[in-house]
């Protein structure tokens, strides 16, 4: 019994099959049948439209007719002249025969059991077959046959439409879309395809004669494969052994079929690099479409990214966030002189002429010539003594000749720097107003190409002066109360609020006047920098200014760091990188808007600060002007106890308008003439070497208000530029706070802290996501909790605390005491 049981099993589990539901997926059997079946109906449809273009005619009339008895001409009889007529004359004329193809082609895939999806080559195939299709109407439009009707049909559509012209050019566009969606054919790939096949065809030559048997057994080199053995036979031209990689064995293995037995003499005589050649020549077309790209790929990799990345985005632009913002017009600006700038008073010259040679003659002094030149608010004269006059003599009749022309502020510049005259400044009787409007709109102002250009005034010549910021690279003004400084200041200001877009340059403004900037505030958000907890921009309480230098310390530091990782020496540099898309903003980077420090009242300040401002000014001045931070300190009283010597040696450029002595002159210039200015915008300027006389422009107070008025009511940035934070040394001193006092977060970051090692608010702000305010009060509670350090300026503070077991412990006992 139990052996019988296995037995009845096995005769049954044949049958089980057969009464389950039909399989569909098709088995290799069914692919070969079904796939022949494809194959030869393709093949009957190319033998019935072959036919039909010769026997339609004939057949016409028995169209339609399935009978025995009508007798159709076709080589395919009724079938074939009913199929044809359908497919070619009422449908797609000689394009149909591509359906053949196609069919013969889906047919041989299931044949072959080829895993290739056909989707593409039916979805194009249709495509041509319109094509030729109104190709075929367009052009052969006697032979409808060709064209079919659906061809004949589109074609009179689009001619009433677009015309012959139109219908040609959309042929073309069809042809090209194809050629380069399908056939992927760039002009980049075919000149590439042609320069290769020109260096091979160079090549054979070469080889051909440097080889002189080239003896190439394609049999022997099938039987090995290591591809190096075939790179050093190219370079040597040596015969060895050649052999090959995987893929050209392929190819190899294809060219019989292909090339025949009729190439096989010069196949022999060829050496092997033919075989490359052919790496594009030989099908299949889909693996040449591949190799095509592949080559593009490599170069768009080897493309550098920042390239890329300004090819696809274009430069980095600081200016998009505003990209709106318009600048001040020209109108906002009055114009004081009325239409008539300088009036040249003849009388007025002749008379100082006159003058002046005759007290020189009561000196014994001759002149060989005199000639003036008329300023806006001095008029000079230059004159060439007889030979044998000496020129300190000149110097000294200074009070003499100010004496007989009874005028304040002459000025005696001998010898008259690289013109071998000697020059008397005498100031004319109606000095002109020079207008900040003329300055402003004056060539050289426009077409100024600095980075910080200001347009100061007008030199004696009446031209602009035009000097650049970053050059200078601070600037130290002085000059006696009343005579002109705030006006000086605002004429800087404005300068660049007319030339630089607020994405380029911030200002920090020190006014402890508390009144002379104040109309800057409304500008708060598109130009002004400030601290981060900071309510004001502009500082008029001199205990911010000690904060807010160190902050620009720390932002110095900041950005002399980022300039070592960028590897430039300076922030035009630096800028151009980054704008260039070669520096990674992950990394920390980012666009950097120059600063201008102004600081009104320096001498207050210094009354009040002393030490804690002028340490991180003279810091700033030597070490700032690459960073692209400028200083602009303006003082009432140029004493040497407020323009120090640490200071002066870091201000090269200097402004000096009347000053009450003349040691405060030298002081502020290390040279007498500040005293002889006339007051009201008269100025002397100096870059390190000559003074040159200056009537500084006029912006009046409203002018200033149209202008930040303008400005304030268009599109600003969320906040003012903030500055990097300063947690000044008095925050740290007698920190006893009560343990029940501390932040609720205080432990979690005790332990951000601790983990990272690092003792900065900025870390806690970032990490637990607070407000400065409150991760400054934190690491307060954290130094007095003995966890960090003390400050330590721009450094992070020291962690006291090795690791969090060792914080937990001190908590702990802090909680038992
Ligand atoms: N460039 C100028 N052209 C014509 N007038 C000027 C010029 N600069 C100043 N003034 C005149 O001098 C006056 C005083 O100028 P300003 O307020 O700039 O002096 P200041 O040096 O800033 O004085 P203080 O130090 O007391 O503030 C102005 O109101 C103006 O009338």
């Amino acid at each position: 019994m139990a052996k019988k049981k296995p037995v009845k099993k096995t005769s049954k589990t044949p049958r089980v099959p057969k009464f389950k539901k039909p399989d569909f997926t098709l088995t290799r059997q069914h692919k070969i049948v079904l796939g022949s079946l494809l194959m030869l109906f393709a093949i009957a449809l190319f033998i019935a439209f072959i036919s039909f273009f010769f026997t339609w005619k004939m057949d016409q009339s028995e169209l339609g007719q399935l009978d025995r008895i009508s007798e159709t001409q076709n080589w395919m009889q009724k079938f074939g002249a009913n199929i044809s007529h359908f497919f070619i004359y009422k449908g797609f004329g000689i394009a149909s025969i591509i359906f053949s193809v196609l069919l013969f082609r889906s047919g041989l895939n299931l044949f072959l059991s080829s895993q290739k999806k056909l989707f593409n080559n039916w979805f194009w195939g249709c495509i041509i077959v319109i094509w030729v299709s109104i190709f075929s109407g367009f052009f052969f439009s006697s032979l409808p046959l060709l064209g079919g009707t659906i061809g004949y049909e589109i074609n009179s559509f689009l001619q009433d439409y677009i015309g012959g012209i139109g219908i040609g050019l959309l042929l073309l566009f069809g042809a090209i879309t194809y050629a380069v969606v399908r056939l992927k054919l760039t002009p980049e790939n075919v000149t590439e395809y042609f320069k290769k096949k020109s260096e091979a065809i160079k090549e054979d030559f070469a080889t051909d004669e440097t080889i002189p048997e080239p003896t190439l057994n394609v049999d022997e080199t099938t039987a090995t494969t290591t591809p190096e053995n075939a790179t050093i036979e190219e370079a040597t031209g040596k015969k060895t052994e050649v052999e090959k990689s995987d893929f050209e064995l392929s190819i190899e293995n294809l060219q019989p079929t292909i090339k025949n037995h009729s190439d096989r003499e010069k196949e022999a005589t060829k050496p092997q690099k033919l075989d490359t050649s052919f790496e594009v020549e030989i099908p299949p077309e889909e693996e040449t479409e591949i190799e095509v790209e592949k080559i593009l790929e490599e170069k768009t990799v080897t493309e550098n990214l920042s390239d890329k990345l300004v090819k696809e985005h274009g430069e980095f632009d600081p200016k998009l966030e505003l990209g709106n913002f318009r600048f001040p017009t020209i109108e906002l600006l009055k114009d004081y002189t009325n239409g008539s700038s300088i009036t040249i008073n003849q009388e007025e010259l002749e008379e100082n002429k006159n003058q002046i040679v005759t007290t020189l003659r009561n000196y014994k002094i001759e002149i060989a010539s005199i000639k003036a030149t008329v300023g806006p608010t001095v008029t000079l004269y230059e004159i060439i003594p007889e030979a044998g006059v000496r020129i300190s003599k000149i110097k000294n009749l200074e009070d003499d000749i100010a004496l007989s022309l009874a005028a304040l502020g002459i000025r005696i510049i001998a010898p008259m720097p690289g013109k071998g005259t000697i020059g008397i400044e005498v100031p004319n009787k109606k000095p002109a107003i020079v207008s900040m409007r003329s300055a402003i709109a004056s060539k050289k102002f426009q077409e100024a190409e600095m980075q910080l250009p200001i347009a100061f005034g007008k030199t004696i010549s009446n031209e602009t002066l035009v000097v650049d910021l970053a050059k200078m690279p601070h600037l130290l003004m002085a000059g006696a109360t009343g005579q002109g400084k705030s006006v000086g200041l605002n004429c800087i200001l404005t300068s660049l609020l007319y030339k630089k877009h607020p994405a380029e340059v911030k200002f920090v403004l020190v006014d402890p006047k508390k009144v002379e900037l104040t109309l800057f505030n409304k500008i708060e958000r598109h130009y002004l920098a400030k601290l981060p907890d900071s309510e004001e921009a502009i500082i008029t309480d001199n205990s911010k200014v000690i904060n807010t230098l160190n902050s620009l310390c720390i932002e110095m530091d900041n950005r002399y760091d980022m300039l070592k990782n960028a590897l430039c020496r300076n922030i035009v540099e630096y800028n151009a990188k980054f704008k260039a898309r070669k520096l990674n903003p992950n990394d920390g980077h980012k666009f950097l808007p120059y600063i201008v420090l102004v600081v009104d009242e320096f001498a207050d300040l210094i009354m009040t600060a002393g030490k804690e401002v002028e340490t991180p000014i003279a810091r700033l001045a030597q070490l700032a002007r690459a960073i692209g931070i400028h200083l602009i300190i303006a003082t009432q009283r140029p004493s040497v106890n407020v323009i120090t010597g640490m200071i002066k040696a870091n201000f090269p450029a200097r402004v000096a308008f009347r000053v009450m002595s003349k040691i405060d002159s030298r002081t502020i210039l290390d040279n007498s003439g500040a005293d002889q200015l006339i007051g009201r915008g008269d100025m002397l300027y100096t870059q390190g070497n000559d003074l040159i006389r200056i009537q500084c422009a006029f912006v009046d107070t409203p002018e200033v208000e149209k202008i930040t008025d303008f400005i304030g009511a268009q599109k600003a940035y969320p906040d003012a530029h903030i500055l990097p934070e300063y947690v000044g040394e008095e925050s740290g001193i007698s920190l006893d706070i009560d343990i029940s006092d501390r932040d609720k977060l205080f432990r979690q970051a005790a332990e951000v802290i601790v983990i990272a090692q690092q003792g900065s608010a900025s870390l806690l702000q970032r990490k637990l996501k607070l407000g400065y305010n409150r991760a400054g009060r934190i690491i307060d509670q954290l130094e007095a909790a003995g966890i960090v350090g003390q400050f330590e300026g721009s450094k992070a503070r020291q962690v006291l605390v090795p690791d969090i077991l060792a914080l937990e412990q001190l908590l702990e006992n802090e909680k038992n005491e």
